[in-house]
């Protein structure tokens, strides 16, 4: 007998996950981190559809799903909602897009996660896009998204008014935004993120997939970098994707050797290298037409 993933995994149209070539990139980061936000910049660049779980599940509560109301108790005390109710989301979301390349927002949230995910769907990452953010910043940035809703949106800046001049403080239910935005739940969510979710991250950043972005400047106080400056670094990761990528031996086994190696390769090549392979070094070209026949241990 199937699984319910299983079903959801046929159901769309008939067709299964592994019959439909997918990339897949997870976009993963700290609560607030900025991930829908750089998610919409890769959208509108690079062609991926982006599918939030976390938006996934707030559209399965409001759609009146059986589900709805442990998804919505799970969200607001910042908890992991089970890994079959999320993937089955997933599932149907990648099966109903007409499109190949897809941004997962904000999964897999735990271990057990991505394990599930990656054995129901035989998909594994193409990479993970880590938004690196300190605490503070993205406590700061969570606090201040409901109030620019409240501040920019005039309907619901229509809404505060009424209500606090005619007291009627039950209007406030509509102006709240995300209820998981409030300082209780943002605190969960962050030991969530810190005890359940960093795990995921040092498990793909073992095996070579995590792309880590710098949201702060180094040795800087409150130096936040802009949405710009974070997508420029972003768009780096993205147009380097693709090339082809290889080992040099180095014959004579020294590392430091690598930068001068690259240079005398024609500067192809980006100063990137890989010591956790002893004497083999991993190099990206840095320009999409060079020439691979360099790729057998010439140096
Ligand atoms: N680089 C930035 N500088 C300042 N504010 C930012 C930056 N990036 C995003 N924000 C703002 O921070 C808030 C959170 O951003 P966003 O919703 O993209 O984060 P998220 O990681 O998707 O959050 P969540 O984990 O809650 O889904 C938003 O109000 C957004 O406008
Ligand atoms: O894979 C997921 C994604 C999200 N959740 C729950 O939703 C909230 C909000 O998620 P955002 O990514 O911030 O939109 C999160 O705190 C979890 O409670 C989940 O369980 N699994």
């Amino acid at each position: 007998m199937g699984t319910v993933v299983d079903t959801a995994n046929k159901e769309a149209n008939g067709s299964s996950l592994s019959e439909k070539k997918v990339t897949v990139v997870f976009v993963l980061g700290g609560p607030g981190s900025g991930k829908g936000t750089q998610c919409e910049n890769i959208v509108r660049h690079f062609g991926y559809t982006h599918l939030s779980a976390g938006d996934l599940l707030r559209a399965e509560i409001k759609s009146g799903s059986e589900n709805g109301t442990m998804i919505q108790n799970m969200i607001k005390d910042g908890k992991i909602v089970p890994s079959e109710v999320t993937i089955k989301l997933l599932q149907r979301a990648m099966l109903e897009s007409s499109n190949d390349k897809f941004l997962i927002d904000g999964f897999p949230r735990n271990e057990e996660n991505r394990a599930v995910f990656e054995s129901v769907t035989g998909i594994e990452p193409e990479f993970v896009l880590f938004l690196d953010c300190p605490k503070e910043e993205m406590e700061r940035r969570l606090l201040g998204r409901n109030q620019v809703r409240q501040m920019f949106f005039p309907i619901e800046k229509t809404i505060l008014l009424l209500s606090s001049q005619l007291h009627y403080p039950f209007l406030l239910c509509y102006v709240k935004g995300r209820e998981d935005d409030n300082i209780d739940t943002i605190r969960k969510r962050f030991k969530v993120y810190m005890e359940s979710s960093l795990p995921v991250i040092e498990y793909y950043n073992s095996k070579g997939k995590v792309r880590k972005i710098l949201l702060c400047f180094l040795l800087q106080i409150d130096a936040a970098k802009t949405v710009e400056e974070v997508f420029e670094a972003v768009k780096a990761v993205f147009t380097k994707m693709n090339p082809v990528e290889f080992n040099i031996e180095l014959k004579r086994g020294k590392k430091d050797m690598l930068p001068r190696c690259c240079t005398s390769l024609g500067n192809f090549f980006a100063a990137y290298y890989d010591t956790t392979i002893s004497g083999v070094f991993r190099a990206r070209p840095v320009r999409s037409h060079v020439s691979y026949d360099c790729d057998r241990g010439l140096i």
